[in-house]
């Protein structure tokens, strides 16, 4: 069973080299992301998460709406191990996976086959796992001849066959999605996009940004506004689209 339990989560960003004034200023004229504020010695905090509590249960689809800096990456961030809180407690029990940054780790001068097995590695599988998975990856990538080569050779939509059908070999219980991933040219985005409701349809608890209402309606069950890192609606899709976006006629 996966869990997602944050209790009163605060992330905290203290920026040391500006001044409690002009960035203050700065806040005034743009009014959006997290809060601005300056601790005893003067150092501007940046709060892009306030005292965040909820849950999240097997059978979640969540959307993460907000504006831009309302704490989404942020969020998503906590959740996937890379930031810890700066207070509160934030328990995330399950095997996790994010198709966040599905480039990283993948070495230009390592052949297609060898950064299956780095990135295989990286995304926590075991060697036997990797070896028994391999086929597949290279089959559904339609690389070719190509896979014994160096990524650098690779053109772009190479690159990102590569990335994107490696990081989705995975079946984790929670996973993390900023955005809906589209890659490669017309034939690989069909293919891809069904490879990627496979993904989410087999995930206990889905975690989606986004900024599109008709993702988080057509793939959410549940809906997280964000707002200057404070949750401000948690709801069905629909209401919280209607409050967000505005009601559809
Ligand atoms: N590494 C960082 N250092 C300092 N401040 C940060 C850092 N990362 C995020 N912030 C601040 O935290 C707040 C939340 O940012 P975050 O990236 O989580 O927003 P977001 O909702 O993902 O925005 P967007 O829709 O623009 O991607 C913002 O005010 C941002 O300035």
């Amino acid at each position: 069973m996966a869990l997602i339990d944050f209790q009163g989560v605060c992330v905290d960003f203290p920026i040391f080299n500006s001044t409690g004034r002009s960035l203050k200023k700065r806040l005034m004229q743009v009014a959006t992301g997290g809060q601005l504020s300056a601790d005893a010695a003067g150092v501007v905090v940046i709060r892009a998460l306030d005292k965040l509590d909820f849950q999240m249960r097997d059978g979640d689809r969540v959307a993460l709406l907000g504006h831009n800096g309302a704490g989404k990456t942020t969020l998503l961030r906590v959740l996937g191990g890379v930031y810890a809180p700066t207070s509160g407690s934030a328990l995330v029990q399950g095997n996790l996976g994010s198709l966040i940054d599905i480039s990283l780790g993948i070495d230009p001068e390592a052949s297609g086959l060898e950064n299956i097995y780095i990135r295989g590695r990286l995304l926590g599988l075991s060697a036997a796992d990797i070896k028994e998975k391999t086929p597949e990856i290279v089959e559904y990538s339609g690389l070719g001849d190509f896979i014994e080569m160096p990524v650098r050779t690779y053109s772009t939509g190479m690159h990102m066959r590569l990335a994107f059908t490696i990081s989705t070999a995975l079946r984790p219980e929670i996973l993390l999605m900023d955005e809906w991933l589209s890659v490669g040219d017309e034939g690989f985005k069909h293919k891809a996009e069904a490879r990627m409701k496979e993904v989410v349809q087999s995930t206990s608890i889905l975690v989606l940004a986004t900024h599109s209402r008709e993702l988080a309606m057509s793939i959410c069950n549940r809906a997280l506004w964000l707002e200057q890192g404070k949750i401000k609606m948690d709801a069905t899709p629909q209401e919280v689209c209607d409050a967000y976006f505005g009601p559809t006629d």
